[in-house]
Parts: C-alpha cells; sequence; structure tokens
C-alpha cells in the first residue's frame, strides 16, 4: 500500500508500505472533484499538481494528520497508481480493510460550510446542520463503507473546520442515512443480516454501475475482484453468490464450534470460584512473588510449571488467581487457554475433553486458528471430536495449532491432571511433549503428589516444580489470611462477640495445618451451629481432613435423616454428572413428595459433603467424594455399590417409562431440526434427563449377569426388555432432545456386551442386536431431526426388523416405498452422511450395496 507522508523539506512524498502491518495512518474520505482537479499517483511521483484545487485537500488532510500524531495518511486521488490495472484491481478489493485499519478518517465535505459565530474554535451545528444532512456524500456508493469501516470518523467542512465525529453524529447521520446507532457506535458488522446491510446502499449512487456492487463486498466481508464492463447485474449476481458461500461456511463454522463445545471453561471457572466461596487474592498473591514461578515466567527454557500439592492445599483456587493475573497483565495478542478437570462431572475428566476445552478457548480468541480444525471437521463432523479415533485428530489438531505462526504468546493451564479419570497416561504424555516444542506456549498444570504423575512429567525437557509442601510457610501465610477472611464472615453472619471471634480464629489456626480445605469445611459446619454452642463444639473438630470427613460421617449417623442422607450420599457417589435437584428427587423414592425447603435442607444435612448452587448438588470437594468411595463404603453402601447401581438403573426405568411419549417437546413437524429446539417450560424431560442418558451405564455397573437365574436378575431383564418394547423410540428421541444420541449409541453397545453373555441368545439378545442395528443405522437423521425416529428411521428399516414391526403404529400411514425395504438388516452397519445442505425430509437410500447416501 502506498502511503503519503512529509519529508524533512516539507514536501509531500509517497512510501511503499507492507499492507499487513502498515504504521499508524490517517485517510481521507471525500467526493472527487473534476479528475483533472485532482492530485495524481503521477504528480507525487514527479512532484507536480500543487496548482490543482485538489491539492489543498492534501495539504490539509496531511495536516490534520500531523496534528493527531501520525506520520502517514492515505487519499485514494493520489495513492494508488491507476495506470497499473492489477495495482488498480487490488486497491479496490483492499479498500474496506484500508479504511478500517486506519487510525483515523477524515470526512471532507466540500459541499458544507460552518464558519465559526465568534470563538475561534466553536462551529454552531445550528448554522451547518442542514447542510450537513444535504451533503452528497450521503448520497454516494463508495462513501458507505468509508463511514462504516473506520473505528475513527471525524467531518470536516469546507473550511476544514471540525463538525463532529460518527459518534457524536449518529442521530443526524441515523437520519439521513437510517443506519442503526450500534453500527456507527462501532458494532461488528456480522451481527445485521444480509438485507439490513443491503438497505444502507439505499438511495445511494456511484458513477460506474458496476461500483453499485463492488463497494459493498467489503460490507459484507467478501472478496470479489472488479470486471468492469460485466453490468450491474451480473456484478450484484456474483456478490449475492459470494456472499450465500460466506454465510454457508459461518454457519458451519459455528456448527463446528458448537460441536467442539464440551464445556466452556470459561464458565467451569467462575462456578469453581463460586462454590469454592469466591477467590480470594491475598491467598494466592503469594505465589508472584514466588521464586520458582518467576523462573517458569521469565526464563525461556522453564515451559511447565508442575503445581503439585495434597488434597485441599488451594491448587484449584491458585491456579484461578494465575489465570487472572496473567489475563490482566498480558498483551493484547498474547492469549490464555485453560482446563479445570473434574472426576465428579463426565463432561470434564478425559483427556479428550481437556484438548476439546483448551482448542475451543484458543479458536474464540483466535478464530482464525478454527481452520486447522476444519479441514479434519468439513469431512468428519461432530464424530472428529467423539469417536473412538477422537484423541489422535485432536492431538493433530492442537499441534498443528500450537505451530500455527499466528499464534503469539499462549499461556496453557489445566488443573486437577489427578482428576482426569480417562486416558490421564496419554494426556500426560501429550504434555510432557509438546510443553518443550515451543518457547511461545508456556505451560501450568497441577495435580495431588501422585508418583505415576511424576514420572510421567519427569520426560518432560523444560520443566519446574512448585510443591506447595515446599513452600508451607507461604501456603501457612496464605490460609493465615484465608481463616481471618472467614472468621469476619463468620462473626459477621452469626454475630459473635469477641471472646467467640477470637477463640474460633486460634481454633483454626492450631488445627488448619496449611489446609485451605479443612478451614473452609470446619467454617461450614460452625455456620450451622448455634452461637451458643459455638465455644463448646470448637474442640470437637478433630484435626486433618480424613478425621474430619469421618466425623461429618458419624454425625450423619446419628442424625434423624441418617437413611435418608446415606441413601442421597450413595447416589451422588455414583452417578456420572453432578445432578440437579428434579433429578435427585426423581432417582430417590422417599423425597418423591419432600417440599423444596425441606429438600435444600436434606442436602445440606448431608454434612459438609455436598453443596448446591443453581439448583444442582456438588461435592463440596473432589476429596469429600473420595473419603465416601474408600473410607465410608460399609455406610454408605451396606450391601455394595453394585447394588446402588442396580437401584439407580431400574429407577431410572420407572422414571422413563412414565415420562417418555412420542414428541414430547411438541414439535410436530417431521423435518423440525434439533437445531431450533428450545426446551419447553416446563421441562418435560427435567426430571428424567440424567435417567435418558446413564441408565444403562448404570446397570453396567451393577454387574448385572443376564446368563443367571436367580430372581433379582430375572426381574432385571424382564424390566429391560419391557421398556425396549414399549419405550425404545420414545427413548431415541429423548437421547436426541438431550442431544446424546451419540452417547446413547456407546450404551446400547454396552447393552449389547451384556445381552451377549447370554448362553441361549434368547428373545431379549435378539431385541438389542435388532435395537443396536436400528440406532446405527438411523443416528445421523434422529440426531438432526428428533422426530425422523419415527418417519424414515422405521420406514428405511428393513421389515423383518423387530423395533420397526413392535412401532409399527408410529410409522406414518400413507407413504409406501417403492421398491419395498427388504426383510433383514444389511451388512451395512451405518449410514454415511455426504449431503452438503441439511436433511428435513425423508431420506432416500440411493444405494443398495450397503452404504446409504441421505439427503
Ligand atoms: N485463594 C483462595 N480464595 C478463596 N478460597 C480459597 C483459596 N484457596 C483455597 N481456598 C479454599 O480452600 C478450598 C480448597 O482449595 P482447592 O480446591 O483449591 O484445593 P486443591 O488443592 O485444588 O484440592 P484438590 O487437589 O484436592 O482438588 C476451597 O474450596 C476454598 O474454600
Amino acid at each position: 500500500m502506498h502511503l503519503l507522508e512529509y519529508n524533512k523539506d516539507g514536501e509531500l512524498i509517497i512510501t511503499s508500505l507492507d499492507d499487513n502491518k502498515p504504521p499508524p495512518y490517517a485517510i481521507l474520505s471525500h467526493r472527487w472533484g473534476e479528475e483533472a482537479e485532482e492530485v495524481s499517483f503521477e504528480d507525487i511521483a514527479r512532484n507536480t499538481g500543487k496548482d490543482k484545487s485538489g491539492y489543498k485537500k492534501i495539504r490539509f488532510c496531511g495536516d490534520q494528520a500531523k496534528s493527531d500524531g501520525l506520520q502517514y495518511f492515505w487519499i485514494d486521488t493520489c495513492c494508488i497508481n491507476k495506470a497499473n490495472k492489477a495495482e488498480l484491481s487490488l486497491a479496490i478489493r483492499s479498500m474496506f480493510r484500508w479504511y478500517r485499519n486506519a487510525a483515523r478518517c477524515y470526512v471532507y465535505l466540500s459541499d458544507v460550510s460552518a464558519l465559526p459565530l465568534t470563538d475561534e474554535r466553536e462551529t454552531d451545528s445550528l448554522l451547518w446542520d442542514s447542510d450537513f444532512r444535504k451533503s452528497e456524500w450521503f448520497t454516494r456508493g463508495w462513501t458507505l463503507q468509508e463511514l462504516i469501516a473506520p473505528s475513527v470518523v471525524e467531518f470536516f467542512s469546507r473550511e476544514w473546520r471540525m463538525l463532529g465525529d460518527r459518534v457524536s453524529l449518529k442521530l443526524q447521520i441515523h437520519e439521513v442515512t437510517t443506519i442503526p446507532h450500534e453500527v456507527l457506535e462501532g458494532s461488528p458488522l456480522f451481527q445485521f443480516s444480509v438485507d439490513e446491510r443491503f438497505r444502507w446502499r439505499q438511495n445511494r449512487h456511484t458513477k460506474v454501475k458496476e461500483d453499485a456492487a463492488y463497494s459493498m463486498s467489503g460490507i459484507f466481508d467478501v472478496d470479489m475482484a472488479p470486471v468492469y464492463g460485466e453490468g450491474a447485474e451480473q456484478a450484484f449476481g456474483r456478490l449475492h453468490e459470494k456472499i450465500r458461500k460466506q454465510e454457508e461456511y459461518l454457519r458451519k463454522q459455528e456448527e463446528c464450534l458448537r460441536d467442539l463445545r464440551a464445556t466452556d471453561p470459561r464458565n467451569d471457572k467462575k462456578r469453581i470460584e463460586d462454590t469454592k466461596g469466591g477467590l480470594l487474592a491475598d491467598s494466592y498473591r503469594w505465589v508472584l512473588d514466588n521464586t520458582t514461578f518467576q523462573q517458569w515466567q521469565q526464563d525461556p527454557h522453564n515451559r511447565l510449571l508442575w503445581v503439585k500439592g495434597d488434597p485441599g492445599k488451594g491448587k484449584t483456587m491458585l491456579l484461578c488467581g494465575i489465570i487472572d493475573e496473567l489475563q490482566n497483565a498480558l498483551s493484547k495478542t498474547a492469549l490464555v487457554a485453560y482446563f479445570f478437570c473434574q472426576a465428579t462431572d463426565t463432561r470434564i475428566n478425559s483427556a479428550t475433553a481437556v484438548l476439546r476445552g483448551l482448542m475451543y478457548m484458543l479458536v474464540s480468541q483466535q478464530p482464525l486458528l478454527v481452520s486447522h480444525i476444519r479441514t479434519k471437521y468439513d469431512h468428519a463432523g461432530k464424530a472428529l471430536f467423539e469417536d473412538a479415533n477422537a484423541w489422535i485428530a485432536l492431538t493433530e489438531i492442537f499441534v498443528d495449532m500450537l505451530q500455527d505462526l499466528q499464534l503469539s504468546t499462549t499461556y496453557i493451564t489445566i488443573d486437577a491432571l489427578d482428576e482426569c479419570v480417562i486416558d490421564l497416561p496419554k494426556l500426560l504424555n501429550f504434555i510432557a511433549k509438546q510443553s518443550s516444542a515451543s518457547s511461545r506456549i508456556k505451560w501450568i498444570v497441577s495435580s495431588r503428589n501422585w508418583p505415576g504423575i511424576e514420572e510421567q512429567l519427569e520426560q518432560a525437557g523444560h520443566k519446574i516444580g512448585l510443591s506447595l509442601e515446599l513452600n508451607a510457610e507461604s501456603v501457612s501465610a496464605a490460609v493465615g489470611v484465608f481463616i481471618q477472611h472467614k472468621v469476619s464472615q463468620l462473626a459477621h453472619q452469626k454475630n459473635y462477640d469477641k471472646q467467640t471471634q477470637d477463640a474460633v480464629f486460634a481454633r483454626l489456626t492450631l488445627g488448619a495445618d496449611g489446609t485451605f480445605l479443612w478451614v473452609a469445611l470446619v467454617c461450614q459446619d460452625l455456620g450451622n451451629i448455634k452461637k451458643r454452642n459455638t465455644l463448646k463444639k470448637l474442640d470437637s473438630f478433630p484435626l486433618g481432613l480424613g478425621p474430619l470427613y469421618e466425623r461429618m460421617m458419624q454425625q450423619i449417623s446419628v442424625s434423624d435423616d441418617a437413611e435418608l442422607c446415606k441413601q442421597i450420599l450413595a447416589l451422588e457417589a455414583l452417578v456420572y454428572r453432578p445432578i440437579t435437584l428434579e433429578e435427585l428427587v426423581a432417582l430417590v423414592e422417599p423425597l418423591r413428595d419432600t417440599a423444596d425447603e425441606d429438600l435444600r435442607e436434606i442436602v445440606s444435612l448431608c454434612g459438609s459433603f455436598l453443596t448446591l448452587r443453581e439448583d444442582i448438588v456438588y461435592f463440596v470437594h473432589q476429596s469429600a467424594k473420595d473419603f465416601l468411595l474408600e473410607k465410608a463404603c460399609g455406610d454408605i453402601f451396606p450391601s455394595g455399590a453394585e447394588e446402588v447401581h442396580q437401584v439407580i438403573s431400574t429407577k431410572s426405568l420407572a422414571i422413563l417409562s412414565s415420562t417418555l411419549h412420542r414428541d414430547m417437546y411438541g414439535l410436530k413437524a417431521l423435518g423440525f431440526s434439533i437445531e431450533n429446539v428450545t426446551r419447553t417450560e416446563p421441562d418435560s424431560l427435567a426430571a428424567s434427563r440424567y435417567s435418558c442418558v446413564y441408565w444403562i451405564d448404570h446397570l453396567h455397573d451393577s454387574k448385572a449377569n443376564f446368563s443367571t437365574h436367580n430372581d433379582c436378575d430375572l426381574h432385571v431383564r424382564r424390566v429391560v426388555d419391557e421398556f425396549l418394547r414399549t419405550k425404545y423410540l420414545y427413548w431415541l428421541e429423548g437421547l436426541s432432545l438431550c442431544k446424546s444420541l451419540e452417547r446413547g449409541t456407546v450404551s446400547i453397545e454396552k447393552l449389547w456386551s451384556l445381552v451377549q453373555e447370554t448362553q441361549d441368545q434368547d428373545q431379549l439378545a435378539q431385541l438389542v442386536q435388532d435395537a443396536r442395528r436400528f440406532v446405527m443405522y438411523h443416528k445421523g437423521a434422529i440426531e438432526g431431526y428428533p422426530l425422523q425416529t419415527y418417519a424414515s428411521a422405521l420406514m428405511f428399516s428393513p421389515t423383518g426388523s423387530l423395533i420397526r414391526q413392535l412401532f409399527q403404529h408410529e410409522a406414518p400411514e400413507k407413504i409406501t416405498l417403492k421398491p419395498g425395504m427388504s426383510n433383514s438388516w444389511s451388512a451395512c452397519l451405518q449410514t454415511l452422511e455426504g449431503h452438503s445442505s441439511s436433511v428435513s425430509g425423508l431420506l432416500a437410500r440411493l444405494d443398495p450395496a450397503g452404504v446409504s447416501v441421505v439427503g
């Protein structure tokens, strides 16, 4: 790009600079006078044209830029070498970007006069307002992008007096152009519909007719080479086609991000901070002065920082604090991606979830990185992130992203590696390798002091460890600050007198032993104790986390609601994700008619093991769940954990049997896309969502043995058989509505492995086999369009399919297939979808050889 500047003699000169990284510059927007009177590229090159009337504009623009501290400026009359056709064409395509990248845009309105009345600097807007509104500048085609693209647009009168800027004049500009205020205030253009953007060009004209289309291309962010002579119709036709392709691309992009996002780690961080009582800066800031931390931050050879410590030492909160500090201190171009593993939540407890979360965060901050995902995603779709090869695909994509030169300094943080329960060794191996790969990427991970983790991270070349136990003094001081904070909170809440407050403080200080969690749990308990009993109870809090949990368990055991609390704890310890209160009530029979208030009270009676946030029940800490599973099994699972799994599984089937039916969200149309589905109010699946997704997992973990003939197993078989016969299709619809069909197919495989054990391959085995084929075959259609379960899925299943026969009454009545379906399932296991746009009606099978093509 060519830019103008003054040389040391005050003469205008033209300089060519890199288009991608231009220095700050001003840009002029104006109406051309007679072409012969405008200063051209050659004029500047030859130092001529000073006698032309257009020269004044250039001097004004240069002077204004100078007074705004800008050395360079750009004017279309003389910064494009029009003799060079290729350059001209490129300039037309780049114009929107040049205006957008300018530090300031000066709009010179030669038909608006604004002479000052009294004060030299002030002009009276009443005098020029009407001229301003009538200015020809608002009627020209190219000036639309000149008005919208730059971040700062300033208007000047014929006398080069400042009238105001795009924001201060937005009322007038809106009235003249109808362009919304938000656009004039700088909102991104993609937020406005195509029709809306086309509307802004109404009443605007261009000298050359094709320019009417070319001048809009930047507004739609499409690249369009000018072909003068093609005519306006053809030019607009090309523009519309480009916009259509662009929209298609963006839609796919959105789809890709939606599929990638198993969780948004930013929300997890907020939630974790909230459930842990809020982040206290004074309890983590010690780390900023820690020499190991500083070494990691400053030394390019130290790329991986491993924060390690025992349960409850404050690692998670420390990482939350470090992330905040990094984000506050970073330059605009640096990125921070983080992920919090939580073993209790299946969404965020696997190696693939970690990579998905990190990638999602990187792409959200640097959208161009999405190209690395798109190359694979455009072929594979959502399965890329979920199928058996997901780990391989994700690591390849992630490595590509990290090697992308557009990625500047990047901080990657993963908390609680020990809570990554699926494929931790793979994740550790990946971190160890990748953390050495680039000095631009800095890693922080945290975990408990597990030898297995230590062993694998040992392989990392550029690592450094920060042990909380070895920094006991700093951690103790941080816990001291935490105690002060908690005690003053309690004192306020319980209205403690000075003696009680001091005694609580002394007890917590004596017992904490550098463990935040112990303090947090004791304070939670103290919050439930009457003020007058506080001093008496203080000494009964045992030292150490384990003994404290034991005491909590004993208290529960002697309470009036002991059985109920234990039942809830048993369920909570086994569920695969945190459940909502509604799901809890559905799964725990004695809670069925409990009033909301009582329900909350009962949850709070479960000692300090559980906590409620936004009506979801969480463990207060992973160590609480660990304690229940390892040390309190006898209390909460008197007949073994398998039995509780089995109860959850059969209870789930009972819930599903009474809630599932056809078209639960009232979608009516068979082609209703899942993308447009919103939950009904009240949500008919609210209580059964968990059961819908996880009943088979619990059945599987109950170690049900379908080949024995004991009463219990026979009963379970009967229940499963009955459910599949009467509810299978409604269950598939439910899974689709819960956006969990993929998981459902994995579950059906699990069920299949269970029933396969039956020696005689009885009816149930045949039914499950058929159900499995059914879902594998029609997964794509059902996943995208829940009600296709009853249409294409039923109709395109073989006539001999048991599921088809059982649900024949749900199939569309008036459609006959010619030729009809064969009697049995083909060798094809799954339908591959190769359509480029969405499928919304019935599907056509074109290929009898085994692979169906739909669309
Ligand atoms: N900076 C802090 N601000 C506020 N609370 C804190 C802070 N640090 C620790 N805590 C309190 O201590 C508790 C335990 O901290 P945290 O969960 O970070 O421990 P952890 O070391 O990650 O434990 P684990 O490894 O077992 O998961 C938190 O629930 C919170 O109540």
